[in-house]
């Protein structure tokens, strides 16, 4: 019984097909069963390469190219291709299976061969090649056969490297481009996700070549299958997982896991893949939760494209942290009556002035946010031997006294008057759970874990109950963009032994990545375990164009251009829903979404969620958060706004959180700008922020 496999680039084609081609190409393929036993047509390519390459007729112009087994009944679907294209792209390519990795490769012999004479000639004098320090048996052993090892031995630079994507087979090209971006073989032997090493590899065997091959092809059975992966041939992600994200969503772990990686290295797939996964177990409920409402709901709409199965999808949860909060508290304590900002400064202020203490509301509240709440300090005492890490400014036994005195006359205050901040409802939801023996959840996935609070981190660890597979944590210190820093072990978390890290950029263009990385050069990340997070070994899918940085002397020339680059990309053919802009300011989005409205753009507010629509989506950097859009416009990059004054201690107060501050808003700005998946804007007025300053 012969069976259909996918390959991506295949699904790639598909999608760009228009609707009429699609339903003839499904149709094709639907009936591939029957029409091979009816003998129907896979037609040999003349002069090809490989002569298992066979085209089929989807109409009277377009072909599709299929690998047809000498031996096997795997038929895998490479392209669709009007005629004559498909008629070249299958005589210029040979498949093979690599005998090391496995796993099916495709490469452009032609291409390679052209090629490789000039370089060849380019590199003849030079002695410095590009992998003149790797051995070759390093190279053998990452299955870099003999044709990439010649071409590899003749390259000088990584430009020659990238542009050879193309045509070398891709697993091959990865390993030459980990390599040369600096990791060992070892690193990127365990990245490529090797095969076990007791496994027979038999060259000619494509079945099983296949079902080692599940990052670039999906074996479907039956009709229903294919046309459940045709359905929404842009969502790759549902059907292809690289190695290393496979490796980490269907692994056992023995207790809390982590996945890290940069911006679009695809975290948040693995986050929904892993709940997935471990709802399919039917070993309890999964709780998948996130730092904000609007990342919630796009893990929610995600989840709802991934699990097919209405019992599986049953099992698993998906509420923002804060909800949960909510909702445990609101269980046992009813409904919470909550202090306001404009409330809580005055409070802290009364505080102050009753006992002559000369230190600010701001500094107030977060002494009380990340020393005692984050530490649970119950009393005086406590507070006196309580670690301030972060806080910069030292206070001695005597200001801490006093510190303390306010904190007690504060937190006495609320309790009189029954008012809550979500950090107390955390802290309480998570007392409420610390004391539950049965647990709401058997599995908790964490996405943008960055960003949560200690007290949301004690309340996630209570709502399972210790054991395998317990709690899996996806998140990028380069984009923590609030205050908590927090070590995972003193929250309960112990992750040694039990981490990954993804480097393949899906979502964003080399070019973008290159430059929004330079924005982060020099500063230290910390990596939530008590190290430090690195950015090597950084790499994207795609290339693109180069960011466009645009000057203007003032606000109202800089926001009459956003309309006009917005109205650029959508006569190009972007749709509006595909355009997101965003400005450090609420009122700079306000704005910005009435000067886009008077150009005729549709363009809606991200923080409002009723007013989703198909239009421009427009919201401070904060809401951009594990967003993504085609092309993206950062607006209002202008010292003095970013950072605007108010988010940064002011130096001589506090020089520890200045830095600090300094480098959350660095890191928000490169969140921002590592929303865009092929264009990126930046404009400002005036002088611009000294963080794009570098960079320019
Ligand atoms: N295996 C894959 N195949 C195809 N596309 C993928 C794959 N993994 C991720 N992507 C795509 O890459 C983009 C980024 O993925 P995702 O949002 O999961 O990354 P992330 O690491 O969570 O990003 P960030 O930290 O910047 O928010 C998405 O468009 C996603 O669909």
């Amino acid at each position: 019984m012969p069976r259909l496999a996918i390959e991506r680039e295949f699904l790639r084609d598909f999608a760009r097909l228009d609707r009429k081609l699609q339903d003839r190409v499904s149709d094709v393929f639907s009936k591939f069963n029957e029409a091979t036993h009816a003998g129907i047509h896979l037609e040999k390519v003349g002069n090809a390469r490989d002569d298992r390459l066979r085209s089929i007729r989807i109409d009277k112009f377009w072909r599709g190219v299929v690998l047809a087994p000498e031996s096997g009944d795997t038929y895998t679907l490479l392209k669709v291709l009007p005629h004559d294209d498909a008629y070249v792209w299958a005589q210029r390519r040979q498949v093979s299976i690599n005998t090391v990795t496995g796993r099916i490769e495709i490469r452009d012999v032609e291409a390679i061969d052209a090629t490789l004479p000039e370089l060849s000639r380019a590199a003849g004098g030079k002695d410095e090649r590009l992998f003149s320090q790797v051995s070759d048996g390093d190279l053998r052993r990452l299955g870099v056969d003999n044709q990439t090892r010649e071409f590899a031995g003749v390259l000088t630079d990584i430009v020659q490297l990238e542009a050879a994507r193309a045509f070398l087979p891709q697993h091959q090209w990865e390993a030459l481009y980990g390599l040369a971006a600096g990791l060992t073989p070892e690193e990127v032997w365990s990245e490529l996700g090797a095969p076990p090493a007791d496994e027979q590899i038999d060259p000619d065997d494509v079945d099983a070549a296949v079902e080692r091959t599940a990052e670039r092809v999906v074996l479907v059975s039956g009709s229903a299958e294919l046309l459940e992966v045709f359905r929404r041939p842009l969502d790759l992600w549902r059907v292809y997982l690289h190695p290393s994200q496979r490796k980490v969503v269907a692994a056992s772990y023995r207790g809390p896991a982590r996945v890290t990686g940069g911006p679009g290295t695809g975290k948040t797939v693995v986050a929904m893949h892993r709940a997935y996964h471990l709802a399919r177990q039917g070993s309890g409920q999964v709780l998948v939760t996130t730092f904000t409402s609007t990342l919630a709901t796009s893990l929610q709409m995600g989840l709802d494209l991934l699990v097919d199965d209405p019992k599986v999808r049953e099992r698993i949860v998906v509420q923002h942290v804060d909800q949960f909060a909510h909702h445990v508290f609101r269980k046992r304590l009813g409904h919470p009556k909550l202090l306001s900002p404009t409330d809580e400064t005055r409070r802290w202020r009364q505080v102050l002035r009753a006992l002559k203490l000369p230190v600010t509301e701001t500094f107030m509240s977060e002494e009380w946010r990340q020393v005692v709440l984050a530490q649970q300090v119950p009393d005086g005492e406590a507070y006196l031997a309580a670690k301030r890490t972060g806080r910069g400014r030292p206070l001695g036994s005597r200001q801490r006294t006093q510190v303390w005195a306010a904190i007690d006359a504060f937190q006495r205050g609320l309790i009189e008057a029954g008012l809550w901040t979500h950090e107390t409802i955390q802290a309480e939801a998570a007392a409420v759970l610390g004391e539950a023996s049965d647990k709401p959840f058997r599995h908790v996935v964490v996405d943008e874990a960055q960003d949560l609070n200690p007290n949301q981190w004690r309340l996630l660890r209570a709502a399972v109950a210790p054991a395998s597979d317990d709690v899996f944590i996806a998140g990028d210190t380069h984009q923590r963009i609030y205050q908590h820093r927090i070590s995972l072990k003193d929250v309960g978390l112990n992750v040694a032994g039990r981490s990954a890290r993804l480097t393949v950029s899906y979502r964003t263009t080399a070019e973008i990545l290159a430059w929004s990385l330079n924005m982060l050069h020099g500063q230290q990340i910390d990596d939530m375990d008590g190290g430090s997070e690195t950015i090597a070994g950084y790499r994207c899918e795609t290339h693109g164009t180069l960011p466009q940085l645009k000057s203007f002397a003032g606000r109202t020339d800089e926001y009459r251009a956003l309309s006009e680059q917005v109205r650029t990309w959508i006569d190009a053919g972007v749709e509006p829903g595909e355009i997101g802009v965003t400005a450090r300011s609420n009122s700079a989005v306000d704005t910005l979404i009435l000067e886009l409205r008077r150009s005729d753009i549709d363009a809606y507010a991200l923080a409002d969620s009723q007013a989703r629509s198909s239009g421009v989506a427009v919201g401070t950097m904060h809401r951009m958060k594990g967003l993504e859009f085609r092309c993206m416009a950062v607006v209002g990059v202008t010292t003095n706004q970013v950072p605007p004054p108010s988010a940064i201690t002011p130096v001589e107060e506090d020089r520890a959180t200045h830095l600090q501050d300094l480098q959350r808003e660095r890191c928000l700005l490169f969140v921002a700008c590592t929303r865009a998946r092929e264009q990126l804007y930046v404009s400002w007025h005036g002088t611009p922020s000294d963080f794009i300053d570098q960079v320019r």
